[in-house]
C-alpha cells in the first residue's frame, strides 16, 4: 500500500529549529523569540502562514513588503535549521517495517523544500522515501489535495493511507478521498475529538497494524 507520511509534528519535533530561526530574525527586530509553544502553533500551513503569525505575535505590521522581506530573511535561515530535530518515539522502526514489508511510502509536506530536503538529509530519511513534495513544489499547498495525490501518483498509484499530525492534514486527506491517520502528539490546535480521522495513534509502534487494517478494508470495499 502507499503511505503518506507528513513531516513536522509527525515524523519529527523540528520546533525547536524553527524557534532558533525565530530567534535569529527577530533578535535582529529587537524582538524576543517565538516560545516553543507559539512555535509548534504557528507550523502547519507553510512558512509564509508561519511569518505571518510571527510577525502578528511580536506586534510587527504586516505590509506585503516587509513580509517579503521578513520571509526571505527567514526562508534563508531555515535550510541550515536541522540540528535540533528529533524523531517521535518509534518513528525510525516503523518507517523500516514498513517499508521492509513492501510498502511505498511518501513526504508529502508544506515545509518549504530546501529546508524540508535539508532535514530529510540530516536526519538519514532520504533513503526510505519513494516520493518527496514538500512546500512550493506544487501550485497549492495542503489542505489542497494537489501534493498529495502528486504523492500517490509518483509512488504508481493504488490505495494509500495518508498519515498527519493537524486539521490541515486531516483536511488534505479528506480533499484527496485518503484514509486518514491522526499521530496524536504532534502540533494538532484541537482536542482529537474535534479533529476527523479513520485511526488515531499515540505511538509509532500502532501503525504497522493501522496500514494492516486499511489495506483490509481497501480489499473488503
Ligand atoms: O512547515 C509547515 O508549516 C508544515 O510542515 P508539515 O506540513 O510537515 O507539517
Ligand atoms: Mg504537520
Amino acid at each position: 500500500m502507499n503511505i503518506v507520511f507528513d513531516l513536522d509534528g509527525t515524523l519529527i519535533d523540528s520546533a525547536p529549529d524553527i524557534q532558533a530561526v525565530s530567534a535569529k530574525i527577530l533578535g535582529k527586530l529587537g524582538k524576543p523569540a517565538l516560545t516553543i509553544e507559539e512555535t509548534r502553533n504557528f507550523v502547519g500551513e507553510g512558512a509564509r502562514i508561519l511569518v505571518s503569525r510571527m510577525m502578528a505575535a511580536r506586534g510587527i505590521e504586516e505590509t506585503p513588503e516587509r513580509h517579503a522581506q521578513i520571509f526571505g530573511e527567514f526562508v534563508a535561515e531555515y535550510e541550515f535549521a536541522v540540528e535540533k530535530a528529533v524523531f517521535y518515539p518509534g518513528v525510525v522502526d516503523a518507517l523500516a517495517v514498513l517499508k521492509g514489508g513492501g510498502h511505498k511510502l511518501a513526504l508529502c509536506t508544506n515545509k518549504p523544500e530546501l529546508p524540508a530536503r535539508a532535514v530529510m538529509k540530516h536526519m538519514g530519511l532520504e533513503p526510505i522515501f519513494d516520493a518527496f513534495i514538500a512546500g512550493g513544489m506544487t501550485k497549492n499547498p495542503k489542505p489542497d489535495p494537489e501534493m498529495a495525490l502528486k504523492c500517490v501518483a509518483d509512488l504508481g498509484g493504488g490505495p494509500a493511507l495518508y498519515v498527519g499530525d493537524s486539521g490541515t492534514d486531516a483536511q488534505t486527506a479528506a480533499n484527496a478521498g485518503l484514509p486518514f491517520a491522526l499521530y496524536t502528539e504532534g502540533y494538532r490546535k484541537s482536542p482529537v475529538d474535534e479533529i476527523p480521522y479513520d485511526w488515531a495513534f499515540d505511538h509509532f509502534d500502532l501503525l504497522a497494524g493501522i496500514v494492516a487494517e486499511a489495506q483490509a478494508r481497501h480489499r473488503a470495499v
